[in-house]
């Protein structure tokens, strides 16, 4: 859908988990309304009750309504909108047309009626093309904080792979976030407050992100990151501005100011384990990162592991990682604040 793709590029994801809701019920009456209208043309009686009335208008119809309304919106300015409501109009006004030469007895057109058919179709598969696009945007980002959901992102991690697959001097780093003690913000100040304090979250990880960067509600109160192109070093430092910026945040919460910090784990995607491996990986990082203190970030740099080493930290012997990582204290280091 390449007309809606430069949509998506300008509009928060959030605006699109309405939408296909709204386009469901608008488009519902809109289409009772053309059914009653093709009755009464077709019997030749004026069968439209007087609800069928209240839809006799581009601006009386809720199809039309949800348009001006959409389009309202400055996020929805976008010449698909524009094109949509014309259309509307047009169908409203033939339909019209219809409705006087009915009420006049006069014969139903057959080239009016025609062009009325065409109209609602152009319409159903404009719609349809935009209902479509919402819900397929809606199940690939998440509800709460707008950013792309685990699915989506692990679409993500695999093109990274590929990519590093097709061209070995391309690498990709991976941080995984996990925010520090949420469980007494949900305590504090309920579950709910909780969600508006997790999509503060996200928007500040967000803010901090480059346009080829993702990052993505990973779980719970976790999220991942995923930096193509940058070395582990590169990596470390922006991870640690992002952990520096959030915990200079203060996010705004029962019109409280209250600070969130997040601990970092940070590792590489490598050519020779899978992607679970190294999100397994970012995910000892972070142990690790917790586990000195929270509001942190520690790295796993898998180029600094020796050769036998190697094939455990890749996963592909099963022994305690824990215990390696004790063992190999100096590969693991940690960034304190
Ligand atoms: N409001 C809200 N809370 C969530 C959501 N998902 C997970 N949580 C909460 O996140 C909290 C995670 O708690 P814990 O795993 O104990 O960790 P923590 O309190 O963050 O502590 P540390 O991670 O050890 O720093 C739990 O209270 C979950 O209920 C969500 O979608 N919304």
């Amino acid at each position: 859908m390449p007309v809606l793709d430069d949509l998506l590029e300008k509009i928060d994801q959030k605006e699109f988990v309405r939408l296909s809701t709204d386009i469901r019920t608008a488009f519902d009456q809109h289409q009772l309304w053309f059914n009653a209208l093709n009755l009464a043309l077709i019997t030749r009686e004026s069968t439209l009750s007087e609800e069928d009335y209240c839809c006799c208008s581009h601006t009386l119809c809720p199809l039309g309504q949800w348009i001006r309304n959409t389009l309202d919106n400055p996020a929805f300015q976008h010449p698909f909108f524009v094109e949509l409501d014309e259309k509307h109009k047009n169908f409203h006004r033939i339909a019209n047309q219809l409705i006087n030469n009915l009420n006049s007895q006069q014969p139903v057109d057959i080239n009016l009626y025609k062009q009325l058919i065409q109209t609602q179709q152009m319409l159903s598969a404009q719609l349809l093309t935009l209902f479509e696009f919402s819900v397929v945007t809606n199940s690939q980002f998440d509800s709460i904080t707008g950013l792309m959901n685990r699915r989506s992102v692990n679409a993500v991690l695999a093109y990274e792979k590929y990519r590093m697959s097709r061209n070995k001097t391309s690498h990709c780093c991976i941080a995984l976030v996990d925010i520090d003690h949420f469980k007494k913000v949900n305590d504090i100040y309920g579950h709910d407050i909780g969600d508006h304090a997790l999509a503060q979250v996200a928007s500040v990880l967000h803010s901090c992100t480059r346009q080829s960067d993702t990052v993505a509600r990973f779980g719970g109160e976790e999220f991942l990151f995923v930096l193509p192109d940058i070395s582990l070093e590169g990596a470390i430092a922006s991870i640690d501005r992002v952990r520096r910026k959030l915990a200079a945040t203060p996010l705004e919460l029962c019109q409280e100011k209250i600070t969130i910090t997040a601990s970092f784990g940070i590792t590489q995607l490598c050519n020779d384990c899978d992607v679970e491996h190294s999100i397994k990986r970012a995910d000892e990082a972070l142990y690790l990162a917790k586990h000195m203190g929270r509001n942190r970030s520690a790295y796993i740099d898998i180029d600094r592991f020796s050769a036998a080493d190697r094939r455990i930290a890749l996963g592909e012997i099963n022994t305690e990682f824990q215990t390696m990582l004790t063992r190999y204290g100096t590969l693991v280091t940690s960034e304190l604040q």
